[in-house]
């Protein structure tokens, strides 16, 4: 089975508090794009994982590898698979890049064996991997609270345009969480109601005045090219520019092509950039 795993964007991540385990919780509307991976499937007696695109483990600690062994220990059925998994997520980008991988592994294998778990018992699954996993296994537009695990569809965004902008360095999720400690955040959450307002009237220029992401402070501190970066973005006028997750990546919203392709066009600091779309779905199946 060929499965297309789509890359998240955060348009708001806002976080309420810290919780005993270190875990924070979040108040965030994602977006699933149409940069994503190619996970290809086949069923097997063991597990075998092959990388083509980044040089990442493909041992128990690759995210894919973990999914399988999750499933194994959910339905205590002898689940193998021969997994090929085609990169074009940037690594530590913010991006999800693995969780996109872990959440087709899910989908996909629920498929192959026929375990009839539904959605809900594949996110229990996956939120013990990774905490985007649930809305990796959602895509399209959500709300997503708790850790990560409490996942809320939205109308799917249909209109716009993201330029995706990835610095050449990654940032640590672990290490963006850990810098919020201590910092005053009162004034920085954003505004909730105007965002949920502005997504629902379908009302991109509000969108792009309302985008907010509380981990830029952090990441900001651990890389302050960050800022440049987005700055870049900023002084080609887009609907608006934020970073996405805990970064490195950056994006511009615009209305049109046109626009996006004028943006795309004119950066100039080194990295990796793509023109994406809003896509309404999340693991794809494309070949049986
Ligand atoms: C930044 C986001 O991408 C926003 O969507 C996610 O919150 C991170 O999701 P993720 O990379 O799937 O996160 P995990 O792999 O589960 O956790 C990585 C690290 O991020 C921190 N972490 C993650 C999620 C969360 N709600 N609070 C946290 O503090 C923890 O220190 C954890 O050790
Ligand atoms: N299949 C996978 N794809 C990408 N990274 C993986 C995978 N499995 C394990 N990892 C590890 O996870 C680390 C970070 O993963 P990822 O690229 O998903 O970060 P991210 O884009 O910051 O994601 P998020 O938005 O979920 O925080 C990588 O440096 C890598 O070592």
């Amino acid at each position: 089975m060929l499965i297309f795993a789509p890359a998240k964007i955060n348009l708001t991540l806002d976080i309420l508090g810290k919780r005993p385990d270190g875990y924070h919780e979040l108040w965030s509307v994602m977006q699933a794009i149409t940069l994503g991976d190619l996970v290809e499937i086949e069923p097997a007696e063991e597990i075998n994982l092959r990388v083509v695109g980044a040089d990442l483990p493909v041992d128990s600690t690759n995210i894919a590898y973990k999914a399988v062994l999750a499933l194994r220990a959910a339905t205590g059925k002898a689940i193998g698979a021969s997994i090929t998994i085609r990169k074009k997520i940037p690594l530590e980008a913010g991006l999800a890049g693995g969780s996109a991988d872990g959440a087709a592994v899910l989908f996909g294998l629920n498929k192959i064996y026929n375990l009839n778990l539904r959605k809900e018992e594949l996110s229990e699954i996956g939120a013990k991997i990774s905490a985007d996993i649930p809305f990796c296994l959602n895509g399209g537009t959500a709300l997503v609270q708790g850790i990560g695990e409490k996942v809320k569809k939205l109308p799917p965004l249909k209109k716009g345009y993201f330029v995706i902008y990835k610095p050449p360095f990654g940032i640590s999720t672990r290490e963006a969480y850990l810098r919020l400690a201590g910092k005053d955040l009162t004034k920085a959450h954003p505004d909730r109601e105007k965002i949920l307002k502005a997504l629902a009237e379908e009302n991109l220029e509000d969108l792009g005045k309302f985008l907010k992401n509380l981990l830029e402070i952090s990441a900001w501190e651990i890389n302050p090219e960050i800022y440049k970066y987005k700055n870049e973005l900023l002084n080609l006028k887009p609907l608006g520019a934020l970073m996405s997750g805990s970064g490195s990546a950056l994006f511009a919203l615009t209305e049109n092509l046109k626009k996006a392709k004028e943006i795309y066009y004119q950066l100039t600091l080194p990295g990796q950039k793509f023109i994406v779309r809003p896509y309404a779905a999340g693991p794809t199946c494309l070949k049986l």
